[in-house]
């Protein structure tokens, strides 16, 4: 299953509550992580391309410093996926691959539509909430309305979304409502059978 959504819908909530179910799942914003950690040729070819600048006087990668360079610049942005995704797909699918028959393996990635995934999974989830909630809670983790707005103008619309999607959940309600959507569609349509 893939699982998609802007940023801020919910879409790691949703995946957490798949993998209490029994979900398997992957989630390309930890691989993105994994694949410029300090010592990879990810943050090398990451550094080539940004300079010194976009480092922690540590050596790891300054994450909110190439995040202010990218989403406000189109054309560093490509040229960062260009070197990131392809590093970021092949890990994925490599842990997706591993998972066993009869589980049910989620890759939780905010770049589905963006990326033309659609056609790779059995079945493609979107996870929607109105702007106002997904900039509040954005806010509650620390991004500011600014940073929060540029990246949602650098993603896919709903409306995009929405166009490969089997399934919408629904997240501008509560938590409780969001667990009780997620049970539902793992009922109706994920629940391995027998
Ligand atoms: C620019 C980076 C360093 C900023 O790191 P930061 O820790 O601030 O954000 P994090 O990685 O946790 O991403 C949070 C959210 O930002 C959005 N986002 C991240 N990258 C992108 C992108 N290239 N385009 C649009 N939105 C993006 C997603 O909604 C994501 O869930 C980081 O996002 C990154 O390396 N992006 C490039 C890799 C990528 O495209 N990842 C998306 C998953 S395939
Ligand atoms: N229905 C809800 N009510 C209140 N808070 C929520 C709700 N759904 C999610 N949240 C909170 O909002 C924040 C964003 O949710 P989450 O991390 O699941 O979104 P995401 O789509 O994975 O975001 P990102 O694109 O940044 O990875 C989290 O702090 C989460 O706990």
């Amino acid at each position: 299953m893939g699982l998609t959504g802007g940023i801020g819908a919910g879409k790691s909530t949703v995946a957490e509550h798949l993998a209490r179910h029994g979900a398997v799942v992957v989630a390309a914003d930890d691989v993105a992580r994994e694949v410029v950690e300090p010592g990879t040729q990810g943050l090398d070819a990451v550094v080539a391309e940004f300079g010194p600048q976009v480092l922690r006087p540590d050596g790891s990668l300054d994450r909110s410093a190439l995040g202010r360079l990218v989403f406000a610049d189109e054309l560093r942005r490509a040229r960062l996926e260009e070197i990131l995704l392809p590093l970021i797909a092949a890990e994925a699918w490599a842990r997706l691959e591993e998972v066993e028959p009869g589980r049910v393996a989620v890759y939780d990635v905010p770049l589905l539509v963006e990326g033309q995934m659609e056609d790779m999974f059995d079945v493609v989830v979107v996870v929607e909430a109105d702007m106002e909630a997904r900039l509040e809670r954005l806010a509650a983790r620390g991004m500011e309305a600014e940073q929060a707005m540029a990246r949602i103008a650098s993603q896919a619309t709903d409306a995009e979304r929405r166009a490969v999607a089997d399934a919408v959940i629904a997240n501008s309600g509560s938590l409780e409502d969001l667990a009780l959507a997620v049970d539902h569609l793992w009922d109706q349509q994920l629940a391995p059978e027998g």
